[in-house]
């Protein structure tokens, strides 16, 4: 499918879609004269719904499953992937999609909430496939350094982004079990040999079920089970509900339902029915008679609710006012419209959640629109340290400054779906007491736990061979930027123990002289780090899958106002490249501004970093010093927009992300015409340099006459191609600048 040459671009989701109708031109413009081939692979919610259900489509609506093939391809020496961010869909939002498919005509099945026979249990299960993260764990074959660039920082130093206050004495606080809860139930071991295990339920009443057979291990590997008792999560939640109302603060739940899709939709399910206990003792069997499950969030009851009888309706729709008014204050992610944190398990994603928060004096939303301070529960344990962490140090120093702090790069154990995000087919909620074994093939039990109805129970795996590489590639990037490292594990940790112990052997094979490298645990690694950021300096984390995501996220939000400035690589462990643009996701609400204002204030300064990574790549494998040239002058041009301001504007009327592009491809042009590597790239970008510094003027009255209107792009989650195409390049000027490279 394709060659050494090519490079894959990923059509996705929402803005980062918006963006591609009007950036790709331009990528496979500026390329083409090079040999580069840009080709792309349709990734979106949408193609991935299509491409499972062929059998319900007609011939001419069928499409090829684009994820199935990259899946294979990072896989092979050959990849070069530009991914951008994609929906990592909850359950509402796959409905959604799905409707709105329905709607255009596609004769897909709806989501079976309850299969009542063997097709709807098929058509769940491929749905369920498609729900949550299930794009990226097929992608990573490798694991990520994540960064922000000297100029991107150096641009946030020089242009601070805003930043909330934190006063002594905020309420904020984090909420975290001290028991029964997966950190404290952990159990670990590393396989001596290959072996095939099998996970066992045996009931108290003599029952036995196999959970998971023939799972095969590798020598090396390490796995680790644990469980979270519903009783003690029950009770800690309770507990927090009224801690909550008793101190004046914002009840809000931070979870990762999208990547964790077993069990944190059942957490946050727990959490909507401690809050609503009262409403949910009271109606309880009537919730039931209509299938309510509020894993999905509170929307699902709200949903629900229409198919009772107005009276019945009403009865309960006055005991959720009640319930309101008697339970503390709920952090809201919408207040105009009333959709609180626990309304639809995506909306508030701890990634993402939890930096905000800090970025905003540790406040969230109350119903009246304003900022409070705000209980941040997070039930497990295991890493709600950090945030603790970080959330004291505030308290102590006050607010970080982005104009003088230093930066913390991360290189994240994540490839072949390692730890906990990999967890999902080996996650179960128990039906009954009893005992929850794995088994190994030759009859011995390497992991034992008892468990209650209700629990939690799971099991991770991480392979010898990805943390091989981690920690060659945390060595590597702290000789390359001469930057103290520090691993981010705690020794008390089952699991980390383990890994402490692979660290410390491997360690050895490297070249380890005159570094700073040191083993702390997470909070211990928190302090040690904020410690330095404050002082200007930078320091290298290297962390575990889930704290890979966390700290992406927490420190460019600190430091760069948004993880969309990261540069992402992902080199993958047979000698391709995943290059992720940028660390955050899909913005839903800037597709809100388009389609209201026709202003995408999506920045594409990931694409752009994450595009000379993925040209230098290839100009590498291919001996192609066409494409390093084209690097190099994406590079400066890059850093050109970010001296000038080109980025765009939150406003309606100013710069867009369509006039950043713009911007981009003339200083790419002015780059390219200035260069003296390749004569034959540079007479070619002369003229064209020449035609977009002359029609500057005329292209942003193109580009900006035509905001301040609502639009229309024909649906969101399969946007029209012509309609969205007209949408993201209404500039006809540039559209001809552009055809006219050869
Ligand atoms: N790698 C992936 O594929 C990922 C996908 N996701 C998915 O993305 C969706 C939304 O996630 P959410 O947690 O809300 O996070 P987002 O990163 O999409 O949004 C959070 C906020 O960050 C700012 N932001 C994000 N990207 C940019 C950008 N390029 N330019 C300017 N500002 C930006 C915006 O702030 P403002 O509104 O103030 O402009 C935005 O509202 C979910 O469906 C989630 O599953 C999430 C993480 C990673
Ligand atoms: O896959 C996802 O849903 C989110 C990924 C993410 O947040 C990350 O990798 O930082
Ligand atoms: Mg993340």
């Amino acid at each position: 499918m394709s060659n050494t040459s090519t490079i894959i671009y990923t059509k996705t989701d929402e803005a980062p879609a918006l963006a591609t109708y009007s950036f790709l031109p331009i990528v496979k413009a500026f390329t083409k004269p090079s040999g580069v081939n840009v080709e792309t692979k349709d990734i979106s919610l949408a193609n991935r719904i299509l491409a499972v259900f062929p059998d319900f489509l007609k011939d001419n609506q069928k499409v090829s499953d684009d994820l199935a093939l990259l899946g294979e391809l990072v896989k092979k020496p050959e990849a070069n992937i530009i991914k951008l961010p994609n929906i990592s869909a909850s359950i509402p939002q796959l409905k959604d999609a799905i409707e709105e498919l329905q709607s255009k005509g596609y004769n897909l099945p709806n989501y079976p909430d309850e299969p009542k026979n063997d097709s709807e249990k098929d058509i769940k299960s491929r749905y369920d496939k498609i729900k949550g993260s299930a794009v990226n764990p097929v992608l990573r074959e490798g694991n990520s350094d994540r960064r922000a660039p000297k100029a991107v920082k150096n641009y946030a130093k020089k242009n601070p982004h805003s930043m909330g206050a934190w006063s002594s004495d905020s309420k904020t606080h984090v909420a975290t079990m001290d028991a029964g809860d997966f950190a404290h139930n952990e159990k670990s071991v590393t396989l001596n040999k290959a072996t095939t295990v099998s996970i066992e339920f045996k009931g108290n009443n003599g029952n036995t079920e196999i959970l998971k057979n023939n799972l095969n291990l590798l020598q090396g590997e390490i796995i680790d089970a644990t469980v979270l008792s519903k009783k003690a999560l029950i009770q800690f939640l309770e507990t927090q509900v009224k801690d909550a109302k008793d101190k004046d603060v914002l009840f809000s739940l931070h979870m990762k339902a999208t990547m964790m899709k077993v069990s944190d939709p059942i957490i946050f399910g727990h959490a909507v029915k401690v809050f609503f206990k009262d409403l949910f003792a009271k109606h309880g069997e009537t919730f039931k008679s209509i299938g309510v499950d509020v894993n999905n969030g509170f929307g699902n009851l709200l949903e629900k609710l229409e198919e009772l009888p107005s009276d019945k309706r009403k009865e309960i729709e006055q005991d959720i006012t009640v319930a309101y008014k008697n339970g503390p204050a709920l952090a809201m992610v919408n207040s105009d419209k009333g959709i609180t944190n626990l309304h639809v398990p995506s909306d508030v994603i701890i990634d993402a959640s939890m930096p905000a928060m800090i970025r905003t004096s540790g406040q969230m939303w109350n119903a009246k629109g304003k900022q409070q301070d705000t209980k941040a529960v997070i039930p497990d344990s295991s890493y709600a340290g950090i945030y603790s962490a970080t959330i004291d140090f505030c308290k102590e120093h006050g607010a970080f400054d982005p104009t003088t702090m230093g930066t913390v790069p991360n290189v994240g154990l994540m490839a072949q779906k390692a730890e906990e995000y990999g967890s999902h087919d080996k996650t179960f909620e128990i039906q009954s007491n009893g005992i929850v074994s794995v088994i190994d093939s030759a009859g011995n039990t390497l992991i034992e736990h008892s468990v209650e109805a209700g629990d939690i129970w799971r099991m991770c795996q991480v392979k010898d061979a990805p943390i091989q590489d981690w920690i060659k590639l945390a060595v590597s990037r702290a000789r390359a930027s001469q930057t103290p490292a520090v691993f981010w594990l705690d020794k008390n940790r089952a699991h980390d123990a383990e890994i402490i112990k692979k660290v410390n052997s491997y360690l050895p094979n490297h070249d380890t002289s005159g570094l700073d490298i040191r083993i702390l645990s997470p909070i211990e690694a928190t302090r040690f780090t904020l410690e330095r950021v404050k002082e200007g300096k930078d320091t290298i984390s290297v962390s575990g899958n889930v704290l890979r995501d966390y700290l992406t996220d927490l420190f460019p939000i600190l430091e760069l106002g948004t993880s969309a400035k990261m540069l992402s690589i992902v080199p993958l462990m047979n000698g391709g490249g995943l290059f992720e643009t940028g660390a955050g996701g899909s913005a839903p609400k800037h597709v809100q501004q388009l389609l209201e204002e026709n202003h995408l204030r999506w920045d594409s300064l990931g694409e752009f970093l994450a595009l000379a990574v993925s040209l230098e790549h290839l100009s590498e494998v291919t001996n192609n010093p066409k494409a390093q040239v084209l690097a190099d002058s994406l590079d400066l041009a890059t850093e050109k927009l970010l001296d000038n301001k080109k980025g765009p504007s939150r406003k309606a009327g100013e710069l867009d992300n369509r006039g950043s592009h713009f911007y981009l491809a003339m200083y790419w042009a002015e780059a390219l015409a200035n260069q003296n590597k390749d004569q034959k790239l540079k007479q070619i970008f002369i003229p064209i340099a020449e035609k977009l510094a002359e029609n500057e003027a005329v292209i942003l009255q193109e580009l900006n006459n035509v905001q301040g209107h609502p639009t229309n792009i024909g649906g969101y989650y399969e946007p029209d191609n012509t309609l969205t195409n007209q949408v993201m390049r209404p500039s006809k000027t540039l559209n001809n600048v552009l055809d006219s490279i050869k």
